[in-house]
C-alpha cells in the first residue's frame, strides 16, 4: 500500500493542453475517483500514473519514490481498462496468469495465485472457459482478477463498469468496493457517472476542463461544492443565476447566514444552488417568509422518487419528493402549490 501524489502535472499534445497544474494527494488504501465530464482529462492523469504517457511538467510519486520516469512494468501499477483488453483467444486461466508468467514465477505459484484471485472475484471454475464465453459482467472480473493477481500496490480502473447494463453495474459497483476493502489497495477509478463516484469513493476529485476543481469526500462535494459547475454536474440541482446577493430575495429566499458564509466577489458570476430534496411541496399555505406560491407544469415519475418541475412566477424551480404511499403528498399537472426553501438550504457559488 503506497500514497500516490501527483504534484504540478502538466500534460499538452501539439497545442491543447490535456490537463494542467495538477496536485492531488491520494491516500493509501483508499479508493478514490477522478470524476469529471468526457475530455476533461481523467484518463490522460490514469494514464502517466501507469507510464503509458509522459507528462510534459510536474512529478509523480508513490510513496516516496519518485516514479515519473519510470517504465510501466516497473511501477508495480494494475490497470483494468474501458474495454478490459482480454486475450480473447486465451482461457480465463491463462489471462490471469499472464502476467505471472512474465513475471517468469513457477508453474504451482501461477496455480495458487490464480486460484485465489479467481476465488476473489467469484469465478472458481472458470478456468478453462474462453473469453468469448463470457458474460460482460464476467469478463469485467477477470479483468480484475487479471490486475489484482500480480499485488500491484496500486489499482487503476478506467471506467470499468460502462460496458454493462444498469443492474450489473449496480452490482459490480459493490463487488468493486468490497474488493478494494478486503485487500486494502489504494485504487483510482475513474468515471464520468456521479452516482458511481458518490457511492464507491473515500475521495472524489471532479475535474472540468483539464483542471482539478475540487478534492472532497462524496459528502463534502454534494453538499458544499465549491462552483455552479461542482453543483451541477454531481446530482441535481436548481441554479439560479443571480446579479448580486441583494437581487436574491427577489426570486427566491436567501437567509442572512447564507450571504456570512459566502465568499463574494461582485466581478463574479454568482449563483444560487439549491437541491431539489431540500425544497418542501405542500397544497396549502402555512404562511412562511420563505414559502411560495407556484403551479406545477411537469411531473417526473421515477419510481422511489418524483420530481415536480413547479413555476413560480417566471422562474421553473425543480422538486424532488419521495414517491409516499399517502395520496395527499402526490400533486399534479397545473395544480397550484406551495414550495418552501429551508433555512441554509442556498448555496451562493460562482460560477
Ligand atoms: N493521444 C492524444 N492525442 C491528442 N489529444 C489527446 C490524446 N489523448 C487525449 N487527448 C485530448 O486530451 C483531452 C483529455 O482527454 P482524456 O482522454 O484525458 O479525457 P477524459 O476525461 O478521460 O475523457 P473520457 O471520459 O471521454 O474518456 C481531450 O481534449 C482529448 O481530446
Amino acid at each position: 500500500m503506497e500514497d500516490v501524489i501527483i504534484k504540478k502535472l502538466t500534460k499538452k499534445f501539439g497545442g491543447n493542453t490535456a490537463v494542467e497544474d495538477i496536485n492531488l494527494n491520494i491516500e493509501k488504501g483508499s479508493l478514490f475517483t477522478f470524476l469529471g465530464p468526457s475530455g476533461c482529462g481523467k484518463t490522460t492523469i490514469l494514464r502517466a500514473i501507469s507510464g503509458f504517457l509522459k507528462v510534459d511538467e510536474g512529478k509523480i510519486f508513490l510513496g516516496e519514490r519518485d516514479i515519473t520516469n519510470v517504465s510501466p512494468e516497473k511501477r508495480d501499477i494494475g490497470m483494468v481498462f474501458q474495454n478490459y483488453a482480454l486475450f480473447p483467444h486465451m482461457t480465463v486461466y491463462e489471462n490471469v496468469a499472464y502476467g505471472l508468467k512474465i513475471k517468469r514465477f513457477s508453474k504451482q505459484d501461477i496455480d495458487k495465485r490464480v486460484e485465489k484471485y479467481l476465488e476473489l472475484v467469484s469465478l472458481n471454475g472458470y478456468e478453462d472457459r474462453k473469453i468469448s464465453e463470457l458474460s460482460g459482467g464476467e469478463q469485467q472480473r477477470v479483468a480484475l482478477a487479471r490486475s489484482l493477481v500480480t499485488e500491484p500496490k496500486i489499482l487503476l480502473l478506467d471506467e470499468p463498469l460502462c460496458n454493462l447494463d444498469a443492474k450489473l453495474r449496480i452490482k459490480m459497483r459493490n463487488d468493486i468496493k468490497l474488493l478494494q476493502q478486503k485487500l486494502g489497495i489504494t485504487t483510482i477509478f475513474v468515471t464520468h457517472d456521479q452516482e458511481e463516484a458518490l457511492t464507491m469513493s473515500h475521495k472524489i476529485a471532479v475535474f472540468n476542463r483539464g483542471s482539478c476543481v475540487q478534492v472532497g469526500t462524496p459528502s463534502e462535494i454534494y453538499s458544499n461544492p465549491k462552483n455552479s459547475f461542482v453543483a451541477n454536474f454531481i446530482g441535481e440541482t436548481n441554479l439560479f443565476k443571480i446579479d448580486s446577493v441583494s437581487d436574491a430575495p427577489r426570486c427566491i429566499y436567501i437567509d442572512e447566514e447564507t450571504k456570512l458564509d459566502t465568499e463574494q466577489d461582485p466581478s463574479n458570476k454568482l449563483f444560487a444552488s439549491i437541491r431539489p430534496e431540500h425544497i418542501g411541496i405542500k397544497a396549502r399555505s402555512s404562511g412562511r417568509v420563505n414559502e411560495f406560491k407556484g403551479i406545477i407544469e411537469r411531473v417526473q415519475f421515477n419510481g422511489n422518487i418524483i420530481n415536480y418541475l413547479v413555476k413560480v412566477k417566471n422562474i421553473e424551480v425543480t422538486v424532488t419528493s419521495v414517491n409516499s404511499l399517502e395520496e395527499n403528498d402526490k400533486f399534479f399537472p397545473l395544480q397550484e402549490v406551495y414550495i418552501e426553501i429551508p433555512k441554509n438550504s442556498v448555496r451562493l457559488l460562482k460560477e
